[in-house]
């Protein structure tokens, strides 16, 4: 379908500020319309969690109840708890799988991962007219054991660094995460598992959305290769360091491809 031939609003805007309003735009009824303010009609916000909350759920569907019935309109009010609680859990069974695999008793990494730190980074990407020309996100590796990220909408822009130096693009499919193992992960595994470099270039016309969260192990937990992983004779290939030392390392360097291995590299 094509659009009405009239002038771009946002280029109109960008020349005048809005200063000259074209009257095809001028609105007189809306001087006359009553507003009230925001205070006693206020529109009802329904607290996500109380309503999945098993002695707050009454009380929160209630709301609901009536705010479809008064309002027809509501807002949700939801933390990010259920979003970090759901994919920690997804965190924490893919652990378990990559135990068994390696060989190792899946209480020696949950172990470390009692009171587990974990952080979720949204990112938002704005279109850039000469995107071949930058980068939304510098080439880095996480440094936490695991992340998973959830690409808000269909557009790519997640690449991932092979051995021959290309950058592969993740393709965004609908409802799957992505996992990636990072730096806490290859020490532990004493090299088996890999943290890959990864960027994110941006689109010319449409923004673009992800949501990264970051599982690592509890602050009192040693980062270094796990005995049971390193076989006789093999090279121990990391220092072991205690986690806030290597958070420290981390901020201290600069997201700079993996740098931060390299520091703990024997
Ligand atoms: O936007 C993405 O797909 C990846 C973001 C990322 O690598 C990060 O937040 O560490
Ligand atoms: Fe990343």
């Amino acid at each position: 379908m094509e659009s009405l031939p009239v002038p771009s609003v946002q280029a109109m805007v960008a020349a005048t500020g809005g200063a000259h309003v074209p009257a095809r735009y001028l609105r007189p009824e809306v001087a006359a319309d009553a507003v009230v303010s925001n205070g006693e009609a206020a529109m009802p916000i329904i607290d996500f969690e109380k309503l999945l909350h098993p002695d707050e759920s009454r009380g929160e569907s209630a709301r609901l109840h009536e705010a479809c019935q008064e309002w027809g309109f509501f807002q949700v009010w939801s933390t990010l708890d259920a979003y970090s609680a759901a994919v920690k859990n997804v965190a924490d069974r893919l652990l378990v799988i990559m135990s068994k695999n390696l060989g190792l008793q899946p209480e020696v990494i949950a172990n470390k991962c009692v009171d587990a730190l974990q952080s979720v980074r949204m990112n938002c990407y704005p279109p850039c007219a000469q995107a071949d020309k930058i980068l939304g996100f510098s080439p880095h590796s996480d440094a936490d054991l695991l992340t998973i990220v959830l690409q808000v909408n269909e557009i790519q822009g997640l690449q991932v660094k092979r051995d021959d130096d290309t950058w592969v693009p993740v393709q965004p499919l609908e409802g799957a995460f992505i996992v990636n193992v990072g730096d806490v992960l290859q020490i532990f595994t004493n090299g088996r598992y890999r943290s890959v470099e990864h960027r994110a270039v941006v689109d010319t016309e449409r923004e673009r959305m992800s949501i990264a969260a970051f599982h690592s192990p509890s602050i009192h937990a040693t980062i270094g290769p796990l005995s049971e992983l390193v076989a006789d004779q093999e090279m121990t290939m990391y220092k072991t360091v205690d986690h806030e030392s290597f958070l420290r390392f981390l901020f201290s360097a600069k997201l700079d491809g993996k740098s931060l291995l390299q520091r703990m590299k024997l």
